[in-house]
């Protein structure tokens, strides 16, 4: 197995002595596309902002590949909307070179708007910004905070699909919330959901059938989302290994979804 980007360990954070996130285990890999799931309140950014450094922990190990680099795209771009700021001042602020900031603009599509006010982008167009600016530091690990809000459902599935394509070009590791629910159940990517400890995790196939994701987002959630589910005649445990098999000749389950 290749060294852990991020391994966290029984990790626990506490605000007044209650646990917000309660020890979570969860290990990134270079290639892994983790998200976080989980209800409002349920320690999703808590536990973000623990990995960013930003939170202290209260209890468990938190580990970090030394020298690994961490882009972070938050939920929104917050601006003192009175100040002029083009892409290209905002992009430059990031202490790049103009070539690199070039570079992560083409990567996210929005290298045409070097020269407009960042106030006019779209919320689309504001997100790929935000995700160019952690691009240009060429991340290791990439972590984002509910990176498609205010995108429309077209722009999101366009989102995510970027974000998988330059997972697969960097190798870098992703670590993302999500409220998308349609989306993150109908990818094949891991997923965790959280609601201050880990209720289940894994691929959705197999957690959306999980009794802690029902009681977690309730039956209506669970069953609206069946028709992602896919025959599945094995399970996976969190790194993307095979744990059981009903037939001995495959490796791999058919993804065709519905
Ligand atoms: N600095 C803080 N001090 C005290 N309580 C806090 C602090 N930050 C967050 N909380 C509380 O911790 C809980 C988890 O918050 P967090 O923002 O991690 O949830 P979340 O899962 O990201 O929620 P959402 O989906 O609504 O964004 C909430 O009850 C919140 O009020």
């Amino acid at each position: 197995m290749t060294d852990a980007l991020v391994e966290l360990h029984r990790l626990t954070v506490n605000f007044d002595d209650r646990p917000v996130v309660d020890h979570v285990d969860l290990r990134v890999q270079r290639g892994d596309i983790i998200t976080i799931i989980g209800p409002n309140g349920a320690g999703k950014t808590t536990l973000i902002k623990a990995i960013l450094g930003l939170q202290p922990i209260s209890g468990g190990a938190l580990k970090i590949a030394p020298g690994l680099t961490i882009g972070y795209v938050p939920q929104h771009l917050t601006l003192e909307t009175t100040l002029p700021l083009s892409v290209r001042r905002f992009m430059l602020l990031s202490g790049r070179s103009h070539q690199e900031c070039m570079e992560a603009l083409t990567k996210t599509g929005v290298e045409h708007l070097l020269h407009a006010s960042v106030h006019r982008l779209s919320g689309g167009e504001k997100q790929r910004l935000l995700l160019a600016r952690a691009l240009a530091r060429r991340p290791d690990l990439l972590v984002l905070d509910e990176p498609a809000q205010g995108v429309d459902i077209n722009g999101q599935a366009a989102l995510y699909e970027l974000i998988r394509s330059l997972r697969d070009e960097l190798n870098c590791g992703v670590i993302m919330i999500s409220h998308d629910l349609h989306l993150v159940m109908a990818a094949t990517d891991k997923v965790i959901c959280l609601n201050q400890h880990v209720c289940c995790s894994g691929y959705p196939a197999d957690i959306s059938h999980d009794p802690a994701f029902i009681e977690t987002f309730g039956r209506p959630v669970a069953e609206s989302l069946a028709v992602y589910h896919h025959h599945h005649n094995h399970s996976h445990d969190l790194h993307g290994d095979v744990v059981s098999a009903d037939h001995d000749d495959h490796t791999e389950c058919s993804h065709a979804h519905h």
